[in-house]
């Protein structure tokens, strides 16, 4: 299976704290779904950001899409590792005030750049088309029109994935997709979320503190506790009993 992601004795301490990351060797192949577990402060978020080279780490090494690195990577890994992740974090990020298809044509014109682009008006017609094809995928082609704010959160949480998948990425990093959803929302968004990726063969690293999406939605389960991997098994193996420990001191 191709290897997505590998980190290898992964360190990462912020300016005079204790590591944060003490020792991660993690290993992601191709069209895996990963869930990412741990209590407040456990590291997901840091891990996910030294993944992408967000953030230096202080040793150890990171090879994210084939791009291997050390501390950072150069601009010329990083602009490549971000041209094929996708990004979905607890806060939508939409523009309120534009409408949902505008939102999506965004995620797709972040790549080409250029300020003339950033219009729903002037994308080229097959971008539109891409965009109204990603959001039938989240089943809300109805919306297309919509004022980003007259939507649900769930509603809202599903255009910010049509915004991402339109990138067409290799990787989707998504940090505590459903947490700011209600359960019923939550579970709904996380459905379409897992079975969009797992149909297009689109690896997945999510954060959540909820075991149900953890053990629903991906097929493997990592735990951090203590800067390390304190769990790292398939999701059909993962026992409720067996993972209290891992939001316990
Ligand atoms: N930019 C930063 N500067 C200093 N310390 C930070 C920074 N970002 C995170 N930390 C600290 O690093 C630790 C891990 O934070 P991180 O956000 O990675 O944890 P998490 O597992 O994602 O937590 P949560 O579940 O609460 O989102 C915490 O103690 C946090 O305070």
């Amino acid at each position: 299976m191709t290897e997505i992601i590998r980190t290898e004795a992964l360190k990462k301490s912020y300016a005079n704290g204790k590591p944060v990351l003490d020792g991660i060797d993690i290993r992601v192949g191709a069209g895996e779904r990963i869930a990412l577990i741990g209590s407040n402060g456990a590291g997901k978020s840091t891990l996910l950001k030294c993944l992408i080279g967000h953030t230096p780490f202080c040793s150890g090494e990171v090879a994210t899409l084939g791009e291997t690195f050390r501390a950072s990577p150069s601009k010329t890994q990083l602009h490549r590792i971000r041209q094929r992740v996708g990004f979905v974090f607890q806060n939508h990020g939409l523009v309120r005030r534009q409408s949902v298809l505008t939102n999506v044509v965004q995620g797709r014109l972040g790549l080409a750049g250029g300020w003339g682009a950033w219009h729903q008006a002037i994308a080229p017609q097959d971008i539109r088309e891409q965009a109204m094809e990603a959001l039938a995928q989240v089943k809300l082609t109805a919306k297309a029109r919509s004022r980003a704010d007259e939507l649900s959160g769930g509603q809202a949480q599903r255009v910010a994935i049509a915004r991402a998948l339109i990138r067409q990425p290799a990787l989707m990093i998504a940090d505590e997709p459903a947490a700011s959803l209600d359960p019923i929302a939550g579970r709904d968004v996380m459905e379409v979320f897992s079975d969009l990726v797992r149909t297009k063969g689109i690896t997945l690293v999510f954060t959540t503190h909820d075991m149900d999406h953890a053990v629903s939605f991906a097929d493997r389960v990592i735990a951090l506790k203590g800067g390390q991997v304190w769990i790292d098994l398939p999701a059909s193996e993962v026992r409720r009993d067996g993972v209290d420990g891992v939001f316990h001191a």
